[in-house]
């Protein structure tokens, strides 16, 4: 972890009455930079869809001239892409991702169901980038993609970078996930700089605004509380906790 990252929570467990707070989905770099204040996050999937590097981008990890490759989600009656739901807090939130995702990004926004790793299922908002959008490149050979995202970076950094932290993201939070799309590129890219005799370090950047999740189990809870104690505390807990400002480790 980068000196420059900050830390938040991963809770376990989503309570009835925070499954009807306006959650968003992260499946891309949300996952790692969400950029705006939440109250919660749990890790889970959406069903009905594959992740794929099929977005293409000029305004964070690409540029005009060189455009580099962001996921998006693809429909697949067999699929399901695992990320993490974060409970929005405050009100500029929404306003930060419709900037971000639909005016800089070309991704469209609609509700979809997520199952988080433990308790029902509830409806998240998900940013989708679909074909009739400008920046749509769409299928390509993995090679293809790997040697245009070593070959592309923008004004958020290195589009190897954007990979990279994704595929940490997944293998540290899903260990029985295999991404079969993400993991391959990954596998090509890093050879291709190897080969090229690239420095990952200096790919990765600086990790500024990033985030790295650490789990927290609320099993491991005093043991001498009574369940309806314990949920009923640790909803009051979640609402009551500030809008969640991720601190700077200053290691
Ligand atoms: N909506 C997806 C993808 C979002 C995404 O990766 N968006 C890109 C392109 S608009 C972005 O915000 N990149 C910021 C960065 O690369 O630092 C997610 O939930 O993570």
């Amino acid at each position: 972890m980068d000196a420059s990252e900050d830390i938040a929570e991963l809770q376990e467990e989503v309570f009835e009455n925070e499954s009807k707070a306006l959650w968003v989905f992260a499946y891309g770099s949300l996952c790692w930079k969400p950029g705006f204040k939440f109250n919660k996050a749990v890790t889970g999937h959406v069903k009905g869809y594959k992740r794929r590097f099929w977005q293409g981008n000029v305004t964070h990890r690409g540029t005009e001239e060189r455009p580099g490759r962001v996921v998006t989600l693809v429909e697949d009656s067999k699929g399901e892409v695992h990320g993490v739901a974060y409970a929005i807090s405050g009100e500029a939130a929404i306003p930060y991702l419709s900037k971000r995702e639909c005016q800089l990004g070309g991704y469209i926004s609609h509700f979809a169901t997520f199952h988080p790793i433990s308790g029902e299922a509830f409806k998240v908002l998900v940013y989708v980038a679909t074909p009739k959008n400008p920046l749509w490149m769409g299928d390509a050979d993995e090679g293809a993609i790997a040697e245009q995202i070593i070959d592309c970076s923008g004004p958020s950094g290195h589009n190897v970078e954007y990979l990279v932290r994704l595929a940490n993201f997944m293998r540290d939070h899903f260990s029985d996930n295999h991404d079969a799309h993400l993991f391959n590129l990954e596998k090509e890219v890093l050879s291709l700089i190897d080969r090229k005799n690239m420095c990952l370090n200096t790919l990765m950047g600086s990790g500024e605004g990033c985030v790295t999740f650490i789990k927290r189990n609320t099993s491991s809870r005093s043991s001498d509380r009574n369940d309806e104690e314990d949920r009923t505390d640790s909803f009051e807990h979640t609402t009551r906790i500030e809008e969640k400002t991720l601190r700077c480790l200053n290691l």
